[in-house]
């Protein structure tokens, strides 16, 4: 029986990727819903191809348009509360959450509380709420299969192994756009030179996350929360060419890593078809053509996200909602041109420092938190 797939952030990187997937294996695959925040024309091509039974977009105005442009019976709802409704409801067996930033956390508890399987690639739900999110879909016996590179590699590392025997997890960091600049050479950096990702085409948030390596500082905070395993567990390292996705160490010492080219429709795929897998349209790792592969230490003078990223996720509690909150604030600010490069570490470090961490927070605490953290960093 085909599969029901919603997909929140249809129209993003990795929503038009899950889509890609989908149109590779027809027959596997039924839309049931899809979301996107304001492009409203690549939605309704979407809509077109897929024939989803549900749509949700950002605004009532856009929602209002897009009724006139689908076909009869396809229901259209907007805003916070309509995706949430389209996470929750209809008859889809896997939501996969592709939307950006923590406005993905009501949605993605919904669809939990729904029983529906997760995919997940909004990281910063783990990061800002990872305790919610894991403890709810342990309660209501519910899969959320990693979509993040690196997370997919870990998990499919940890395939069939002893929980009890891992002894280090190391996650592989491209270095981002500048990563060959020492740090004095980032003062003046362009959005667009940060915009350049050396390995992977991703949305602007990410990449942007990527050059200051808070990507890897959030990553460091999701495998924790996916894998239950203790930060002095979670390694980071630099590698350059992004052909090991990231790596797990065992209590013999032997080491398992899972490798390929980078391209996000793999671990996509995978989350959807586990523990089948696919061909899939993508090129093949040759790893005589690849050649050397280079890793390096990771240095958190050069990254000091890293060394923030941590202390959140050691104070534990809201603070790695606030660590999210604030580089959320200041991305949307380099990215508009408000501030430069190197401000968005000193925003994150500036309401860390004045951050008081409430432990074990339910959903209100993490909202007012997230709030504040957002207020702080918009005029720090
Ligand atoms: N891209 C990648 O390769 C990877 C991404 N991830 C994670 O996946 C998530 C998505 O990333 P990516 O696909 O790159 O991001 P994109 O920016 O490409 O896409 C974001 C999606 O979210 C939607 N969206 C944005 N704002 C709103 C809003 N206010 N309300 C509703 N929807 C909104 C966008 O809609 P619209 O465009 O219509 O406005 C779009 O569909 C992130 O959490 C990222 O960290 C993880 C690993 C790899
Ligand atoms: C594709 C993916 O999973 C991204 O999160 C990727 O890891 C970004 O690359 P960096 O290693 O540069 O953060
Ligand atoms: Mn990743």
């Amino acid at each position: 029986m085909a599969k029901k797939v919603t997909i929140l952030g249809s129209t993003g990187s990795i929503g038009t990727q899950t889509l890609d997937v989908i149109a590779n294996d027809r027959e596997l695959y039924e839309v049931e819903g899809l979301s996107a925040g304001s492009n409203i024309a690549l939605l309704l091509e979407q809509v077109d191809q897929f024939k989803p039974k549900r749509v949700c977009v950002a605004s009532a105005a856009d929602a209002a348009e897009v009724k006139l442009h689908v076909p009869a019976g396809t229901e259209v709802v907007h805003g916070e509360q309509g995706l949430i409704d389209l996470a929750a409801g209809g008859q889809s067996d896997v939501v996969v959450t592709a939307i950006v930033g923590s406005r993905g956390l009501g949605a993605t508890l919904a669809a939990i509380e729904a029983g529906k399987s997760v995919g997940l690639a909004n990281k910063e739900t783990l990061v800002t709420a990872g305790h919610l999110v894991m403890s709810l879909a342990k309660q209501r016996s519910v899969s959320i299969m990693p979509i993040d590179s690196e997370h997919s590699a870990i998990f499919q590392c940890l395939n069939g192994e002893n929980p009890r025997s891992i002894k280090r997890i190391t996650l592989t960091a491209s270095g981002g756009s500048f990563r060959d600049r020492s740090r004095d050479e980032l003062a003046g950096v362009t959005v667009e030179q940060a915009l350049k990702h050396p390995n992977w085409s991703m949305g602007a948030k990410i990449t942007i996350d990527s050059a200051t390596m808070a990507n890897k500082g959030l990553e460091v905070i999701e495998a924790r929360w996916l894998y239950d395993i203790g930060y002095d567990d979670i390694d980071v390292v630099i590698h350059p060419e992004s052909i090991i996705h990231s790596y797990v160490e065992f209590e013999d010492h032997s080491v398992m890593a899972q490798l390929g080219l980078p391209d996000m429709r793999v671990p996509i795929q995978y989350a959807l078809t586990y523990p089948e897998r696919r061909p899939t349209p993508t090129g093949r790792l040759d790893l005589v053509k690849q050649g050397a592969l280079h890793f390096r230490e990771m240095d958190e003078q050069r990254y000091p996200m890293m060394r923030l990223a941590y202390a959140a996720g050691r104070a534990g509690g809201t603070a790695t909602t606030a660590f999210n909150a604030a580089n959320e604030v200041a991305v949307a600010r380099f990215l508009q041109g408000e501030i430069g490069f190197l401000d968005i570490d000193r925003i994150v470090e500036t309401v860390l420092e004045k951050h008081a961490p409430i432990a074990n927070p339910d959903q209100a605490t993490i909202a007012d938190a997230d709030a504040w953290a957002r207020m702080t960093s918009s005029s720090a």
